[in-house]
């Protein structure tokens, strides 16, 4: 039978049976429904629930945006809300101190993962995101330290400079009048981080390393919303209906995902290692692992398990710092159109540090503070990842009277608590101002790397330090040489733009019409002498 008479037959079952398959899911929900626990405390407060479903309702009413229903479940309800969706608790966390007392301070109940059935479906159960809260995720982490620790930062500062330079070069050469900035700094985010996981130099937006990783990411995006997410966290079984079944296509997708990635696993790790079996490897962090003798006194069994999580803690590098960074820079973009005077003082905060026809270096950062407040600015205003990642626990807790079950998801609502700043200035502002004390010094509290939307506790972002570089790296580079403003219709108007976001796991600004111009022939001019025009 072809998949296509199969789905026919599918559609024309009889109703009997589609009644008692409904049953069945019925049970199903019964059978997942919370018993009473042991010692009879309270859940978290929550919104009320109808039988077996419980908030499913609540939360498809805005399924695409579900952080703004759990903002204003936090503002009836308070920092921690307590959810079910067909059977599966949800505690929700809606203020950094809580996240802090929970996932921090008892991270050995709040580490683990949800969802690995769906991750599986889409080959990437085995990178580090993924991963449960056990041996093999603590080693993974041991391996990121020794190239993503905060001290290790300072080696990666020159590439990324001239990385920011390549991105500058870039955007001016490009031949789409119509085209956005977002493919080159899409080259920009995974060409520094396929440089330190494997010595690799992309350049250019056809690099076929660069497109694995970005169809990879965006496969993945697309077909993995919070409601699939958690339809295949209820019943993990769902996962194992053929593809063929209406309502399965997204299994498809997942075999397209497991192609990429392999490739994007394989491609560039076999790559370094036959450059590093005939000496020719510069170092990354695969080539120094591979190259480690120390590590390869194991004996041989053990040596290719470790040389295989190897490869997922390399891709895992660059999956998780290729789209982030990208869209950060994106936004911000989106914020200079919205908000010029912040391009016109930032501006001059460079042109009065590093002089008019000098390049910034991270020697000037520590004498740029506008600059810093833009960064932290960018990652309040429309954070990347509005829900974080999961957590979920491994046990059941206690905490200020209620009960916590074993098995809950834990989302932590960065969009929420972005929203909920001290200062004066309305959240929906983009305002870098907000991060300066009244005396004109930076506020020592919302440090970029401490930002919620980061994660909290033993899981938080191991990329985080790598990602402010980055982004510091870019932002000023952009900042020093070019001007971006609102582009132009026939008729010589300003093309509007709106503060809108896509929807989904991470918030991408909706594509925008600019217009980019020099803003400093000097810096150019310097740029392109630091760049090999023949990549161009
Ligand atoms: C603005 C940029 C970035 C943002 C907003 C971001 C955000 C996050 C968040 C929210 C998590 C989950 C934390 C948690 O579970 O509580 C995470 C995990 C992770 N990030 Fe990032 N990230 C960024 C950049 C990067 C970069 C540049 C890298 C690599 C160099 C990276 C690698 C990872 C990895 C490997 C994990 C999994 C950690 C684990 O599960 O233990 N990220 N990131």
């Amino acid at each position: 039978m072809s998949s296509g008479q199969a789905a026919e037959l599918f559609r024309h079952l009889p109703l009997s049976l589609v009644v008692g398959g409904l049953l069945v899911i019925l049970a199903l929900v019964i059978g997942l429904s919370p018993r009473k626990n042991p010692g009879g405390l309270p859940f978290p407060p929550g919104p009320p629930r109808i039988p077996f479903l419980g908030n499913v309702l609540a939360v498809k009413m805005n399924n695409i945006r579900p952080w703004l229903t759990y903002t204003e479940w936090g503002k009836k309800y308070g920092d921690i809300v307590y959810s079910r969706i067909l059977g599966q608790h949800y505690i929700i966390i809606n203020s950094a101190e809580v996240a802090k007392a929970l996932l921090a301070q008892r991270y050995w109940i709040y580490s683990d993962r949800p969802g690995v059935a769906t991750y599986n479906l889409f080959g990437l159960g085995k990178i580090t995101i993924a991963l449960g809260h056990n041996d093999q995720w603590r080693l993974h982490r041991r391996l990121f330290h020794q190239t993503l620790r905060p001290e290790a930062m300072v080696r990666y500062q020159d590439l990324q400079l001239q990385k920011a330079r390549e991105l500058i070069v870039n955007i001016l050469e490009e031949k789409n009048p119509l085209a956005g900035p977002e493919n080159h700094f899409n080259t920009f985010s995974a060409s520094v981080i396929l440089s330190i996981v494997y010595g690799y130099d992309a350049k250019q937006l056809d690099d076929p390393v660069v497109i694995g990783v970005w169809k990879l990411l965006t496969t993945f995006s697309d077909e993995l919303y919070a409601e699939r997410a958690a339809l295949l966290s209820a019943f993990p079984s769902l996962a194992s209906l053929p593809a063929w079944l209406p309502g399965m296509g997204f299994k498809r997708k997942g075999l397209v995902c497991q192609r990429l990635m392999d490739e994007v696993a394989g491609i560039p790790f076999d790559h370094v290692k036959e450059q590093v079996a005939s000496g020719v490897a510069p170092s990354s962090m695969v080539a120094d692992f591979l190259q480690d003798e120390s590590k390869k006194l194991v004996d041989g069994g053990q040596w290719q398990a470790l040389e295989d999580e190897m490869k997922m803690v390399g891709a895992s590098v660059a999956l998780g710092g290729a789209e982030t960074v990208s869209s950060t820079l994106l936004s911000l973009i989106l914020a200079l159109l919205l908000y010029p005077e912040v391009q016109k003082k930032a501006c001059a905060e460079i042109d009065a540090v590093v002089g008019p026809d000098r390049l910034p270096s991270f020697e000037d950062r520590p004498s740029l503070p506008y600059i810093e407040a833009i960064l932290r600015e960018i990652m309040r205003w429309n954070p990347v990842g509005p829900l974080g990642v999961p957590h979920s626990t491994n046990t059941s807790d206690i905490y200020k009277g209620y009960y916590i079950p074993k098995g809950s998801i834990v989302i932590y609502n960065v969009w929420g608590m972005s929203r909920a700043t001290s200062d004066p200035c309305d959240p929906v502002h983009f305002n870098p101002d907000r991060h300066f004390l009244p005396n004109g010094e930076l506020s020592s509290e919302h440090v970029y790397t401490n930002n919620p939307g980061f994660g909290f506790g033993r899981r938080a972002c191991p990329g985080r330090f790598f990602a402010e570089t980055s982004t510091w790296a870019g932002v000023v580079t952009m900042l020093a040489t070019l001007h971006f403003e609102k582009a132009k219709d026939a008729q010589g108007r300003d093309v509007e733009v709106r503060n809108e976001f896509t929807t989904g796991i991470t918030l991408h600004p909706v594509p925008f019409r600019c217009s980019i111009k020099v803003r400093s022939a000097e810096r150019e001019g310097e740029i392109r002498a630091l760049v090999d025009p023949s990549q161009f």
